[in-house]
């Protein structure tokens, strides 16, 4: 019986290890390739030009969220914030992220700030965008 349990509990733990072990079966190195470098400052250099990347594209991304602004103007919204839209993109980054090798949980939290900051901004435009309407039907 005790020999029974000792199965039992040991191939449970296996296959939880295995289960567990599926989030980094994905490796990074797989998944995007890189140039190899051999001192600091190829890595650097390779960092900084990425940095570079991640800043226009998200000088992209944020014309958009601009845009998205506009348009629920002219459809009567007022309110920036989307909720279930904010929560799908978070979570689609996060999937992908994962899918890439990335560490689990790192993708969410940068673009919960991301989402966030772009909400912000959205809302900041949309308001000053009405009240110039408004000014302008006054005259
Ligand atoms: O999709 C929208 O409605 C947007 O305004 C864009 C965006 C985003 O940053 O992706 C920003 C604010 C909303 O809360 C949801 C999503």
């Amino acid at each position: 019986m005790k020999k029974q349990i000792r199965f039992i509990l040991t191939s449970v733990s296996i296959l939880l290890s295995m289960f567990c072990g599926l989030e980094n079966s994905y490796s990074l190195e797989e998944n995007v390739k890189i140039e190899e470098c051999s001192d600091l400052n190829c890595v650097r250099s390779h960092i900084d030009e990425i940095n570079k990347g991640i800043v226009l594209l998200l000088a992209k991304r944020m014309q958009y969220v601009v845009q998205a602004g506009e348009i629920k103007l002219k459809n009567n919204i007022v309110t920036a914030y989307d909720k279930k839209r904010a929560e799908l993109v978070v979570n689609n980054a996060e999937e992908f992220a994962k899918e890439k090798g990335l560490p689990s949980g790192f993708t969410k939290e940068i673009f919960q700030v991301i989402v966030d900051k772009s909400r912000d901004f959205e809302q900041i435009k949309m308001d000053k965008k009405s009240n110039l309407d408004k000014i302008k039907t006054k005259k």
